[in-house]
Formats: C-alpha cells, sequence, structure tokens
C-alpha cells in the first residue's frame, strides 16, 4: 500500500509516519526541505522516540521522499499511485500545496479513476474541506464533477505534542505516547484506509472542536501568559501557580461552552481536561512556548481556539469568559522578532491600535461584549 504524506515535520514523521508505517504502508513524504528529503531518501527509515520515563524507539521504515519544488512530476506520479494522501503542513500551507494535488488528481482521473481519500491532519476545523475547495480552484467544471464521485476529502483531528526539536540526528523525532487520530467516515470515497489508530466517526465537528477547544485552548494559556511572565517553555510555565489557575479557568469556560454546545457528559470532560493539563506537565517534552504560541493572527481567528469559545461562552451564560479574556489578551500583545505573524500583529497594532485589530483578526464587530471585555483587560 502507497501513502503520500505532505509535511515532513514533526506530526508528520513524529504521527502520521509512524502509524502508516504500522499499518503497513511505504510512505512518500514530500517536502520543500530538501536536508530533510535527501535523508529520508538515503536511510529510508527514521526514529520516533516516546517522551516518557522508559522510553521507546519505534524505527519507521517503508519511506521516502519527494523535493516538491525541485521534482513536482515525481509528486504527481506518486498521487496518481496512491492508496492515501495525508497533510500535515500547517493550515496556512494548504493553498500552496493544492495546485500539485489538483494535477496528481487530474492525472488519476485520466488513468486509473480509483477512488482516493486526501485527509488533513492540521489543527483546525473543516481542514480537509478547505483543502479540497483550494484544489478544486484548481480544476476545471467537468474535472470537478469527475472529482466528486472518487476523491474524498474526509476532515480530521489530530492529536499528540510534538515539540520543535533539534537532534543530532536530524530525522528522528520525540513525541508523546498519547495520541489521537479521528477521521470523518462519512466523506470518505472507496475503502475505508485501514490504518490502526484512526477513529472514523459520522459527524467531525463535536470532536475537532473538543479537541481544539480543550488541548489547544489550553495550550495557549502556558504559551502566551507564559511568555508574558518570562518563561521559555510549557514545562516551565505549568510549574507557576498563575498558569494553573488560568489554564483551569480558561478549560472551564471552553469546557462549559462544549458541553451545553454537544451535549458531553461534564464528569467525561472533566477527566478529559485533567488529561490534558497532565500532558503539558510531561517532565520528558521540552516544548517552547514560542511554537505553541506561533501564528498569533491565526490563533485569534473567529473559529479558532480562543475566540471561538470565547465568544459561544458569552452567547451561552451572558457571562465574560475570564480566562479566556486574559488569554485572548496575552495572545494580541505577543511579541516573537521570528514569528511572521506575531511581527505583523504588533504593526497592526501600532498602525490601528488593539481595538481595530482585534476587531479585524477576530472578525469581531465593534460592540461585541468580547471586545470590550478584552480592551479592560488590555488597558489593565
Ligand atoms: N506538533 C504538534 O504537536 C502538532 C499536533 C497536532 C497537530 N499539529 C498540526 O500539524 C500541522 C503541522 O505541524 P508541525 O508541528 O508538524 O509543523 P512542522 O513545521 O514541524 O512541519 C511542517 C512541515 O511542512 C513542510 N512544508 C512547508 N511548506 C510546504 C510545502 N509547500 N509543501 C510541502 N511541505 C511543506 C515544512 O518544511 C515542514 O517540514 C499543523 O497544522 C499543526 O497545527 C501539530
Ligand atoms: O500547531 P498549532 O500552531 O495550531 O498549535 C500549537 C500547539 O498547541 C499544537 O501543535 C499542539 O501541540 C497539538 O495540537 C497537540 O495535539
Amino acid at each position: 500500500m502507497e501513502a503520500v504524506h505532505f509535511g515532513a515535520g514533526n506530526i508528520g514523521r513524529g504521527f502520521i509516519g509512524a502509524l502508516l508505517y504500522e499499518a503497513g504502508y511505504h510512505t512518500t513524504f514530500v517536502d520543500v526541505n530538501d536536508a530533510v528529503i535527501s535523508e529520508l531518501n538515503a536511510r529510508q527509515q527514521y526514529d520516533v522516540v516516546l517522551a516518557a520515563e522508559n522510553s521507546e524507539t519505534l524505527t519507521v521504515k517503508n519511506v521516502s521522499g519527494i523535493n516538491s519544488v525541485s521534482n513536482p512530476d515525481d509528486v504527481i506520479d506518486a498521487i496518481t499511485k496512491a492508496d492515501v494522501v495525508t497533510t500535515a503542513v500547517g493550515p496556512n500551507i494548504l493553498p500552496a500545496i493544492s495546485e500539485l494535488i489538483a494535477k496528481g488528481l487530474r492525472e488519476r482521473l485520466e488513468t486509473s479513476k480509483q477512488p482516493l481519500n486526501i485527509i488533513a491532519c492540521e489543527n483546525m476545523v473543516g481542514g480537509s474541506t478547505v483543502l479540497k475547495d483550494n484544489v478544486f480552484e484548481h480544476l476545471s467544471d467537468s474535472e470537478q464533477t469527475a472529482s466528486t464521485d472518487v476523491f474524498g476529502f474526509p476532515d480530521a483531528a489530530v492529536d499528540r505534542i510534538v515539540p520543535n526539536q533539534s537532534n543530532a540526528d536530524m530525522l528522528q523525532v520525540s513525541v508523546e505516547p498519547y495520541y489521537e487520530w479521528i477521521v470523518q467516515q462519512t466523506a470518505i470515497k472507496g475503502e475505508k484506509p485501514t490504518i490502526d489508530g484512526i477513529t472514523y466517526v459520522d459527524d467531525l465537528k463535536p470532536y475537532i472542536e473538543r479537541k481544539l477547544f480543550t488541548v489547544n485552548t489550553g495550550h495557549a494559556v502556558p504559551a502566551y501568559i507564559g511568555h508574558e511572565m518570562g518563561y521559555a517553555t510549557i514545562y516551565e510555565a505549568m510549574q507557576d501557580q498563575r498558569v494553573q489557575e488560568i489554564i483551569e479557568g480558561a478549560l472551564h469556560e471552553s469546557g462549559e461552552a462544549l458541553i451545553q454546545t454537544y451535549g458531553f457528559e461534564r464528569k467525561a470532560h472533566q477527566d478529559y481536561i485533567a488529561k490534558i493539563i497532565k500532558r503539558f506537565m510531561n517532565p520528558h517534552i521540552s516544548d517552547n512556548v514560542t511554537r505553541v504560541a506561533r501564528g498569533p493572527i491565526r490563533k485569534l481567528g473567529a473559529h479558532d481556539r480562543l475566540i471561538r469559545p470565547a465568544s459561544l461562552y458569552l452567547e451561552l451564560t451572558e457571562k465574560a469568559p475570564q480566562h479566556l479574556v486574559k488569554t485572548i489578551a496575552a495572545a494580541l500583545q505577543y511579541g516573537d522578532d521570528n514569528d511572521k505573524e506575531a511581527v505583523k500583529l504588533q504593526e497592526m497594532i501600532a498602525d490601528q491600535g488593539y481595538e481595530k485589530t482585534l476587531q479585524s483578526v477576530s472578525e469581531l464587530k465593534t460592540d461585541d461584549p468580547l471586545v470590550e471585555a478584552v480592551m479592560k483587560e488590555v488597558n489593565g
């Protein structure tokens, strides 16, 4: 079985690649990082190390790589032969890979016409659907009609903490033991990929929102508040009682929004929260706050981990989500010269002020009570 995976980064190698290997696939990684691609081709294997007291190593074999900048035709060819296509490139990169995927699908329509599923494993609501829209922009009307019949773009939620790391072995990747991969089965075309570790569900929305608004909302607290307090890693920030209080409060607020929206059982949701907080305190993981805080404009988006649960909480309880508001204010003030979005955000603030910037990046109306609450926090 053949898999094509876009993005040989942390999640690509440390999570999706590992599960594909264990399910018996040969995986072709597609990336723009020539050093990683060359190394994958030279060694055709790499190690995934579990970040735990008794660390275990899985050697992922049966892998190769294609540099999509220098060898785009090889990517098209690999897509025509693939049994599954996955991505983990980051939400902002999906448009950049869509033309190549469209070319691969066009070629496939002209040759095998075999069904294929393309699963975007990104931290966003409706990632595969967004990718499909991007891909379809590169196809003619008749190609779109033919593609709709055979190519599935099932949405997915992926959960595994994989920090940025620089190991002596550039392919080795250290990951937390925990993982979850949930895929929307109603959008699958042809046979469901049989990959141990995938849970198929009919409606992904509750699962992706539960993941994004608990794991990622929670993670944003030690990232943005921790950065404000001068901490360098998530683990260090999580040792601070003040950070712990804010994370608990924020996850109570997002939890209330999720429970009231989707009917999750309260006790089960509290257990889910407790398990996640424990994951952030894993002493075997060193995760920089700058990785978790990366892309603050995306993270302040209307449907993302901060604004959406805060808006839902306000709407459902008519109370201000105080802890989420603190985190939103810290995200708005987040600076990192190495992060393009953080630089742009601070330029926007210098240009138009906090209030207009918040309204613009979070798509909030002037009279939205969330704007007032965040401004109160920003102004101290
Ligand atoms: N790291 C985690 O803990 C984690 C967990 C769950 C989900 N995610 C999600 O997974 C996705 C990837 O995150 P990551 O942490 O692995 O990031 P990463 O930066 O480690 O990996 C992204 C990879 O994509 C590659 N890339 C960039 N542009 C490309 C292009 N045009 N074509 C092909 N490849 C390209 C990069 O070179 C890099 O290797 C994101 O959506 C992230 O939110 C990450
Ligand atoms: O990947 P991002 O930038 O959307 O979010 C940063 C982290 O919160 C994220 O990568 C988590 O580690 C991951 O989502 C855990 O499953």
